[in-house]
């Protein structure tokens, strides 16, 4: 199985493309045990996500799968989405420079810059509790968790996949590691949460790092960027258009409030690759 690595500000993936190669419509790829295996630094190929393209089955152009390190099927990677973007024109799967995806959680636009850069149309945010997913009787700016003897206050929003956000002093010293696994898998949360660590630099700026489910710390977050400048948004804190200072490089964030959210970066190739047998088999 051939496979190509790629990387979006250091959040880095293994495309597999089934456009070319026969893989399975439904399910995982690979054995969810495989899959971990190919995951991991050091037995493997090492990535946050492993990204599926394969032919559309309504009227977009390609349908895109994204799955965690830990071998979840989830419905959204921002970083990805600009990678696959990039992977679809250098293979010639496509002349377009506007292309639209088939996701889990809906069509998403791509669209490839003249400055090499590739800008995600992700949608507006979704605010209402069950949209998330998140227990609580009504939407919030902010919303209080309790985890262990601790309270914090978090804003909560979906872009396909649940997003929770936290305010902080200083993203160097931010309790990333302890903090983050807890507001993850906290009970309100039914389909757990990607953690955003946001210090607000100024109106149109923040430093951000994020605890994803699924893969833990990555070096960047291209949902976790959106929803963190869509909460400070609604919290009155930024301006529409806001750069994100993340551990692997920056990106542009706009949105007024109509449409979606634009999410502006660069995608990067690494190598290609073919999977091992003995890697394959369980
Ligand atoms: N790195 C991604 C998000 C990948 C999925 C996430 N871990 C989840 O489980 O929702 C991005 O760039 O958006």
């Amino acid at each position: 199985m051939k496979f190509t690595k790629m990387h979006g500000l250091g959040n880095d993936f293994m495309v597999l493309d089934g456009i070319r190669q026969s893989l399975p419509e439904e399910g995982p790829p690979l054995p969810a045990e495989t899959l971990r295996r190919l995951a991991d630094r050091h037995l493997g190929v090492g990535f946050d996500q492993l990204l599926l393209v394969q032919p559309a089955r309504g009227d977009a152009d390609f349908r895109y799968r994204v799955f965690n390190a830990d071998g979840s099927e989830v419905s959204q990677c921002g970083n990805g989405a600009r990678c696959l973007a990039q992977f679809l024109r250098d293979e010639g799967l496509t002349p377009k420079h506007e292309i639209r995806l088939e996701t889990a959680g809906g069509q998403m636009m791509l669209r490839l810059t003249d400055d090499g850069l590739v800008t995600v149309n992700v949608g507006p945010p979704r605010w209402a509790p069950a949209d998330v997913p998140f227990h609580a009787s009504s939407e919030a700016d902010t919303h209080i968790l309790v985890a262990g003897q601790n309270a914090y206050e978090v804003s909560v929003v979906g872009l396909g996949n649940p997003h929770c956000v936290m305010l902080v002093e200083n993203v160097e010293n931010a309790p990333v590691a302890s903090v983050g696994p807890l507001l993850q898998s906290h009970p309100d949360f039914p389909e757990q949460a990607n953690v955003g660590f946001m210090q607000i630099v100024d109106r149109s700026r923040i430093r951000l790092r994020v605890f994803e489910r699924g893969s833990g710390e990555t070096r960047a977050c291209g949902s976790g960027a959106c929803a963190a400048v869509v909460c400070g948004q609604r919290r009155g804190l930024l301006d529409d258009t806001v750069t994100v200072e993340l551990g692997g490089g920056t990106l542009r964030i706009h949105y007024d409030g109509s449409g979606g959210i634009l999410m502006t970066g660069p995608a990067s190739r690494v190598y290609e690759g073919v999977i091992p047998e003995p890697l394959l088999t369980p």
